[in-house]
This record gives structure tokens, sequence and C-alpha cells, in this order.
């Protein structure tokens, strides 16, 4: 099947409302993305006064915050009006280079300069606050519950999340939802811990689907040939959530599949 190398959205998901945009390798996805991040976090604001913006770690993800900070478009976002949330984190000392919200610093950094309010800053918590990451999980449920508002469409208690990023791993999992574990075939609770990840580190802190899919929007950064087989069975839809997480992640409005030529290669 082609491959649609400039930015025009190909609708190729059976999933309803979603859309696969493909780009021609990692760096331009990530400038994009930061792009359209820009766009979507103005929107938001526009609509209702503030944006919800809920981060992933991984290799795009990261890079689509550097791109971001680089931005000349930042200061068109009001970053005193935004929240920022993580969809997963691993399970280990504040210091550690492999904490996602470490990672996210790159960003938020230069935010700072920009108003950023740390105190709508929520990341997941760390082993040495934390004794077990159930602990850290019931923490982020509770801080959660504290945002929830009435314009969110779900019973859960959570905020409205306006956009969700993920990253997808070539096991097919987002956050840390892996296949055939336990948070795979849960949709109870919002934040739940996560072990023997089968990729390190073990212990790690995710949303649940049920937290993932009331997001307004979901959407997915994935690049590299290696992620091209689990791309072209997710995007479809139709595999079970619990052997293909990242087939189970959706938005309320829209889920984007935001994708360089080599993950689409299979599609
Ligand atoms: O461990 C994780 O992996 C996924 C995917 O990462 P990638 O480097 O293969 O893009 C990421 O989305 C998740 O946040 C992270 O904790």
């Amino acid at each position: 099947m082609p491959v649609n190398a400039d930015p025009t959205p190909v609708s190729r998901s059976r999933v309803p409302g979603a859309r696969v945009v493909v780009h021609p390798d990692a760096a331009t996805l990530a400038a994009a993305a930061a792009a359209r991040l820009v766009v979507a976090l103005q929107d938001a604001q526009a609509e209702r006064g503030e944006a919800t913006l809920v981060l992933t770690g991984g290799s795009v993800g990261i890079g689509t915050l550097k791109a971001l900070a680089g931005s000349p478009a930042l200061t068109a976002v009001d970053w005193s009006r935004v929240n920022l949330w993580w969809g997963d984190e691993r399970f280990v000392e504040a210091s550690s280079a492999d904490r996602n919200a470490g990672q996210a610093e790159v960003l938020l950094s230069v935010l700072d300069g920009l108003g950023l309010d740390r105190g709508r800053v929520h990341p997941m918590g760390p082993s040495d606050t934390f004794a077990t990451p159930e602990d850290a999980a019931a923490d982020y449920a509770r801080q959660l519950a504290a945002e929830a508002a009435d314009g969110a469409d779900t019973d859960l208690p959570v905020p409205v999340i306006d956009v969700l990023l993920l990253g997808m791993g070539p096991d097919s999992h987002v956050a840390s939802l892996f296949p055939d574990h336990a948070g795979a075939r849960t949709l109870e609770g919002t934040a739940i811990a996560v072990h023997d990840s089968p990729k390190p580190p073990p212990l790690r802190v995710s949303l649940t689907f049920g937290a993932i899919n009331t997001a307004r929007q979901v959407w997915f950064l994935v690049a590299g040939q290696d992620k091209a087989p689990a791309v072209a069975v997710a995007v479809n839809g139709q595999a079970p959530r619990e052997r293909v997480p990242a087939a189970g992640a959706a938005g309320t409005r829209a889920t984007l599949w935001l994708l360089d030529a080599s993950a689409a290669s299979l599609i």
C-alpha cells in the first residue's frame, strides 16, 4: 500500500474518527506534532479557558517535547493556563534518568520562562517518595480526582483531557499497558501499578484504559520500522486491547496516528 509522505491525513483506520498522518521521518513527525500541539492547546484555551495535556515518554514523545521547546510558536499558548499530566511513569527514584517526567524537563524548563504554573504540573510519584507503585498510583488517582471536572464525558474522576499523547512499543504497548498483562485487561480505576514490565524498568505506574479513553483527543506518536507490524494491526482497531493494547486507546473527539514513513510502511 502506498505511503502518503506528505502531511495530508489519510483515513485508513476502522476506529471511528481515527486518522493517520504520515511524515517522512521521525524529526519531521516530532516537529509537526509540536506545531499541532500549539494549535490544539490554543483551541482548548479558547473553548474552556485552560488546556490539559497528558504527556508520554518514549523516543518520539520526548522528541516532540524537544521540538516544542524550540518552536517559535511556543508563545502562542498561555502556559500559565496549561495543566500537564503523564500517561505513565517508571517507578524509580526522582533523580533517575529513566523518569519520563525528568526527560520532559527539556520542555518544562523553557516553559518556566513563559509563565508555566508548576502547581498545574502533575508528575507521577517516584520510588523515593512512595514505598510501592500501588501507593504512587493511588496518589495519582487522588490527584486526578481532585481536578475532576463536570465537562468530562465520563463518570470517572478525572479532569477534562484535551490531548493525550501516547508512544507505542514494538509489542504494541501504550503508556505502561503491556500485552497480556493485568493493566491491559482492566478498565477499572484511573491509575494503576504495573509489575514485571517486559520493558525495563519493571515497576511502573500507568493511567488505565478507562482514564486514557476519556481524553478528547488521543494522539499516537510512532516512528521506526520495528513498530510497523504493531501499527498495521493497531490502526485497524479490530484486535483485542488485551493482546494489542494500542488498539484499545481512542479519543472521544479524535484519534490521530502520527507516524513516520517507516512505522506506516505496513499499513
Ligand atoms: O517505556 C515506555 O515506552 C513507550 C514507547 O517508547 P518508545 O521509545 O518505543 O517510543 C512510551 O510511550 C512510554 O511512555 C514509556 O514509559
